[in-house]
């Protein structure tokens, strides 16, 4: 039987968020940016295993998730990469063996970072590619005026928009698919899943995203993010 299985990257260190911690273990509204994330995920009751992978020498997860804290179904990890793309690898290469992950299974990646996902937004992907060939991925389409810039920060152009999406997660792949593409992406190179997937010659799925999945990523995002977790908390 095919599995939904859902692997959070959550071993990067926050270098652009700027905090004594790495950005996932920053607590908002109440919460860690991690514990907010797999609550999220938690709720999507067709996701049967979990798996959150942190830096080898993470020395946080054990105070937020006590060994016994976990539902059963979540599992940590501690193979994290130097880049996403190889925390991500490392981590299915680690599901394949610890958890018979399949190549049929349907892998959900999601950042770590992306605390505020909807659950509805994450059942609109799966959804719109339970039955697809490839996959897919939440995106949003861009909304703003585009300016390519020059090595002075002056604009050098205005980039057509028309068509153009910007990535968020989860993007969701067969395992297989995405074993195989990342085994032969530039691990160095790639900021996503989908873009290795693409590299195999394959056409991912764009399915629309929330404004509120955003990530994550300077100090000046904690605000909006904190807004978002209040509304669903009702706080
Ligand atoms: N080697 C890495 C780098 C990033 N990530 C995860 O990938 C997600 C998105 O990456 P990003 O926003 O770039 O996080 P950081 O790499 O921590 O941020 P920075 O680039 O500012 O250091 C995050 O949940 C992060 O924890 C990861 O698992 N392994
Ligand atoms: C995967 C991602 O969140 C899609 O937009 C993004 O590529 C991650 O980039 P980062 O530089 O690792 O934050």
């Amino acid at each position: 039987m095919t599995r939904y299985v859902g692997l959070i990257p959550a071993a990067g260190i926050g270098a652009r968020f700027g905090a004594a911690c790495p950005k996932q273990y920053v607590k908002l509204a109440g919460k860690t940016v991690l514990e907010h994330t797999v609550s999220r995920l938690t709720k999507i009751s067709v996701i049967d295993l979990l798996l959150i992978v942190v830096a080898e020498q993470d020395d946080y997860i054990d105070s937020i998730y006590p060994a016994a804290a976990l539902p059963a179904h979540v599992h940590i990890l501690r193979c994290g990469g130097a880049t996403r793309a190889q925390t991500v690898r490392n981590g299915i290469a680690q599901a394949q063996q610890q958890f018979g992950l399949q190549d049929n299974d349907w892998l959900l990646v999601h950042d770590a970072a992306r605390c505020c996902v909807s659950a509805d937004s994450v059942q609109r992907l799966l959804a719109a590619t339970h039955n697809h060939a490839v996959g897919g991925l939440l995106a949003l389409p861009v909304a703003d005026t585009l300016k390519q810039a020059d090595t002075a920060q002056h604009v050098c152009c205005t980039v057509n928009r028309a068509g153009l999406w910007q990535a968020q997660t989860p993007q969701m792949f067969r395992a297989g698919i995405l074993a195989r593409a990342l085994a032969q992406a530039d691990l160095e190179a790639i900021t996503d899943e989908s873009s290795a997937v693409e590299m195999l010659g394959l056409a991912p799925l764009l399915v629309s995203g929330d404004v509120c999945n955003f990530k994550l990523t300077s100090a000046q995002d904690a605000m909006l993010a904190t807004y978002f977790l209040q509304q669903e908390t009702g706080e």
